[in-house]
């Protein structure tokens, strides 16, 4: 033993330089560790069960966590799930989300550090991802001027005619189109709120594209999945050695050059004195004040875009299912609306207040199937104590949305689909139901955007269409939805839609063609890729 210390000792100098910092990393994360279990973390699975239960079955990241939740607590703590030797604090229980993300606010705003994304893909111009400090202030800011509950309303006369373009689309498609109709209508709400530019189509390149970004941010977004999260000391190689790089690299050069051009598109439209709200159009306004490169205006004003898709297009899928599964809550859906809106005329936002079931309807899309189930991690910025337990500086914090929103004791049955728990509820929390787009100072900004979308697709589909679906003999009984969907999605079903009565058919038609016209007012995006060789 001895002779091997010796042996150690004389290693080269050279070897040395590596070798130091190696063992100093090391020795401060064991250190960290031996403190961290002195000073009382939540309780959580151990190293071992952890990667025994990966190994032993292959389920999804909010099951598991709320499996566990209901072995360890609410809050519980997992080591080395996002950085070696750091907990990660896991918030099954509302209670706790509420009282750390939203009380204590100021001490959990802010995101794990992501090398991997963050700052080699997007050079640190993603707001998405911006830790505490100046440029999130900033980005939140640009973020909430232009999505708050007020400014969200002079979205509403893209998505009036977005939604009476797609009734007239999904009239005339067959069914296996629906998808691409629906996912035009989303993208162009999403693309005009980050650069001010309507879609009038989605091109199967574009669809592709966007489908590589956003896989890209969901893989990515939760840090751990690379060594250089654990050891950041490996940025300290030589460039070429770097070999966590090229790909992130390559994807962040890719939606450079995307976002640029959006970026170019938007200058335009200002320049002819449109789209003064939008995020990128704002942060234009900023770029002397702030000192902002063009490239991160570009990405910065990318995160309507990129956030508000996939999770808008999500919700009308488990829309759909729940209309399938439930048929009983789709006919008393158009009861309602029949009995405020009549036959006669479409619906609109002008009857959002008489329709309390649909506004209902549309928070149970969120808590039955969360679109994002596990949030976006925040970050603590201090050292916290909560309820006698220790919650390091540096410690990730996640909210388990799908956790929360089957707390038994908040929502009876979770896995039913039940409009009614919303409905005459005068307790704030349901009242006030937001916890599917999150807590706290980062909340999803783009909340009443979202809700307003769907309240405009949702309402002018069921006034318009029964959802039926295409098996012949369909049992709804037969068909529950798993308890572990994909990250966010559901499975769908294959349906149709089958107009109510003849008329409809004609006020679809006419209102669409004064939609064409008033669409004109908005300029459209035009589609350009890099191709990296
Ligand atoms: C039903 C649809 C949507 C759902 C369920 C949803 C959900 C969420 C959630 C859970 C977060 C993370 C919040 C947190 O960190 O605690 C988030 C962040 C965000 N969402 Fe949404 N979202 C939706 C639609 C939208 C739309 C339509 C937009 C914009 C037009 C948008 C823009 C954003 C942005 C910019 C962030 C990042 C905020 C930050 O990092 O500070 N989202 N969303």
């Amino acid at each position: 033993m001895q002779e091997q210390i010796l042996r150690i000792l004389k290693l080269p100098p050279s070897l040395w330089v590596v070798a130091l910092p190696f063992l100093a990393a090391c020795t401060k994360v064991v250190l960290n560790r031996a403190l961290l279990l002195w000073k009382h973390l939540p309780r959580g699975p151990s190293f071992l069960s952890r990667w025994w239960s990966e190994w032993k079955n292959n389920e999804m990241l909010p099951t598991k966590l709320m499996r566990w939740g209901n072995i360890y607590g609410g809050v519980m703590s997992i080591m080395d799930l996002v950085h070696f030797g750091k907990p990660t604090i896991v918030l099954c229980n509302p209670k706790a989300a509420m009282d750390l993300l939203e009380k204590r606010g100021n001490l959990y705003s802010s995101r794990p550090r992501n090398i991997i994304a963050s700052e080699i893909c997007y050079g640190g111009f993603k707001g998405t991802l911006y830790q505490s400090g100046i440029k999130l202030k900033r980005f939140r800011t640009l973020m909430n001027a232009t999505m708050n509950a007020d400014a969200s309303r002079k979205y509403r006369p893209l998505e009036d005619a977005e939604s009476k373009l797609l009734l007239r689309d999904l009239l005339e498609a067959s069914p296996n189109n629906y998808k691409l109709h629906v996912q035009r209508v989303v993208h162009s709400v999403a693309m005009y709120t980050a650069y001010g530019l309507r879609m009038d189509r989605l091109d199967q390149d574009h669809a592709e594209f966007f489908g590589n970004v956003e896989k890209y941010f969901r893989g990515n977004v939760l840090p751990g999945r690379y060594l250089v999260d654990h050891f950041p000391i490996l940025l300290y190689l030589p460039r070429p050695l770097q070999w966590f790089r090229k790909v992130a690299e390559e994807q962040g050069k890719v939606e450079r050059f995307f976002f640029l051009h959006c970026l170019s598109q938007t200058r335009m439209v200002v320049d002819k004195g449109q789209s003064a709200g939008v995020s990128a159009a704002r942060a234009l306004e900023k770029q002397e004040t702030y000192g902002y490169s063009d490239a991160e205006i570009a990405i910065n004003s990318s995160a309507p875009y990129t956030a508000g898709v996939m999770t808008t297009y999500a919700s009308f899928e488990i829309f759909v299912l729940a209309m399938l599964l439930y048929p009983q809550v789709m006919k008393q859906a158009q009861k309602d609306i029949d009995s405020v809106v009549g036959r006669e005329r479409l619906p609109g936002f002008e009857d959002i207040d008489s329709l309390p079931y649909i506004r209902a309807l549309i928070k149970e899309i969120g808590r039955w199937h969360p679109p994002a189930p596990l949030g976006l991690p925040h970050a603590a910025d201090e050292d916290d104590v909560y309820e006698g337990m220790f919650i390091p500086a540096g410690s990730t914090v996640l909210a388990n949305i799908y956790a929360i929103t089957r707390n038994t004791e908040l929502f009876p049955d979770p896995e039913e689909f039940r409009p009614e728990r919303f409905v005459d509820n005068d307790d704030p929390f349901f009242k006030n139901y937001n916890a599917t787009f999150g807590f706290g100072r980062r909340i999803c900004p783009g909340q009443h955007i979202a809700t307003d979308e769907l309240f405009a697709l949702i309402t002018r589909i069921l006034w318009a269409f029964d959802i039926v679906s295409q098996e012949d003999e369909f049992d709804p009984l037969k068909h529950r939805v798993p308890s572990n969907p994909r990250f966010g999605m559901v499975p769908s079903l294959p349906y149709k839609l089958v107009p109510r009565e003849d008329t409809v058919r004609s006020i679809i038609v006419e209102e669409a063609l004064l939609a064409e016209r008033e669409v004109q007012a908005w300029e459209s995006f035009s589609f350009k890729k890099l191709t990296v060789a």
